[in-house]
């Protein structure tokens, strides 16, 4: 019997991208779709690309109607999650691509989101180093019914420095990361600055200063990992490109630690994953190589100068940065195969 799946926010971008990859999955079927303005509207209208779902109508997104399902994918704006979710039954898997549940602090979602605060559920980031390498997030995630999928530019910069802070060959509290992120992580939404003629042959800063919603998801992750007294600046930039993040994330090196240390550490922490690749010497991958797979690919350099380590790594934020990931960590939860319905290889040119 397949597995029957509802997908609330279908008309988005993290809706479309979950029923791409939902299509395929080779145990779900997809039973129910939800939207909010598109609601009555036939799938095909909106998601033209997503051919053999082109007859499901968008019904409203009320949590009756997602009950209906086994499985529930949330890709709903921050705040209308948790209102839906507190009225699913139990046993529903309930997977939340919004932010609604990954905070495990209230005062900092008070401090960066406002509103509600609806509890913290266990994370979907399976790759995620814990306790200084000692276990990974994948095996909490085994039975559970309530996932936080984290936010895309979380996943770049969390697998990109974990490793290094798991193993203690940076030091935690002086981490810096510049992100080069294409314009799908900002929604569908009708906004000025993102009119393809402020965008096209431009790139902008923004949320400067320590000010992003994503700096305190990444301070959890990194002290999840074993890090002490975790500090981080990151500044994402804004470029004409519609998926994509690029992450350049740089931390103080440890003292004594050689440049085969760091690269031990992040190929041992990411030996055995199917998804997360670290590249050879002198290599660092791009955004285009992580077009519509499921992978975080990154490169490694020692900047002896100036004693840091140098991390780029390259996710496509619709698929690791939040569908793949919310199908991982189903899979997981389900005690499905890990990869199962999940792209390894990307699109190319
Ligand atoms: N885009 C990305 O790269 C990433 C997104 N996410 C998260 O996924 C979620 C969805 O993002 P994204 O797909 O980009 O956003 P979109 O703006 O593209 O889609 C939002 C979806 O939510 C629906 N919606 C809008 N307002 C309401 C409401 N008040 N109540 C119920 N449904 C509503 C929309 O329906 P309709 O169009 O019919 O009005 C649409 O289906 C967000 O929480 C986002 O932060 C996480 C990681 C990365
Ligand atoms: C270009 C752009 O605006 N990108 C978004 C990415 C949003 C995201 O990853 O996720 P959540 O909103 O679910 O946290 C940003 O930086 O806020």
């Amino acid at each position: 019997m397949p597995i029957s799946v509802a997908v609330a926010g279908a008309s988005g971008y993290a809706g479309g991208e979950l029923l791409r990859l939902l299509a395929n999955h080779p145990e779900f079927e997809i039973r129910v779709v939800t939207a909010h303005q598109n609601a009555g509207s036939p799938l095909g209208a909106v998601h033209p690309h997503l051919r053999s779902l082109a007859e499901l109508v968008l019904q409203p997104t009320e949590a009756r109607v997602l009950a209906e399902a086994d499985v529930v994918f949330l890709a709903l704006p921050h705040g209308a999650s948790g209102a839906v979710t507190a009225q699913l039954p139990d046993d529903v898997l309930a997977v939340d691509c919004g932010a609604d549940h990954r905070l495990t602090d209230e005062d900092a979602w008070a401090a960066f989101y406002g509103g509600e605060y609806h509890g913290a559920w266990s994370y979907g980031l399976p790759e995620l180093l814990l306790d200084g390498g000692a276990a990974k997030q994948r095996d909490t995630l085994a039975g559970v019914t309530r996932i936080a999928v984290p936010g895309c530019n979380v996943t770049a910069i969390t697998l990109g420095l974990a490793p290094g802070v798991a193993a203690g060959v940076v030091e935690a509290d002086d981490l810096v990361s510049v992100l080069a992120v294409g314009t799908s992580g900002a929604g569908k939404s009708l906004r000025p600055d993102l009119l393809a003629s402020e965008i096209m042959g431009s790139a902008s800063a923004y949320a400067v200063g320590g000010t992003h919603r994503h700096t305190p998801e990444i301070v959890q992750n990194l002290t999840a990992a074993g890090g002490a007294g975790v500090s981080i600046s990151f500044t994402p930039v804004l470029v004409p490109m519609s998926r994509g993040i690029l992450a350049t994330s740089t931390a103080r090196l440890a003292s004594g630690v050689s440049a085969a240390e760091v690269r031990e550490a992040w190929q041992v922490a990411y030996a055995d994953e199917p998804f997360v690749h670290v590249l050879p010497a002198g290599s660092f991958p791009r955004t285009s190589d992580t077009l519509g797979a499921n992978t975080a690919l990154m490169g490694l350099a020692v900047d002896e100068n100036a004693g840091r380590v140098v991390v780029v790594s390259a996710i496509d934020n619709l698929v690791k940065g939040t569908a793949g990931a919310a199908i991982q960590s189903a899979n997981l939860a389900l005690g499905l195969p890990e990869t199962l319905g999940l792209p390894l290889n990307g699109v190319a040119p």
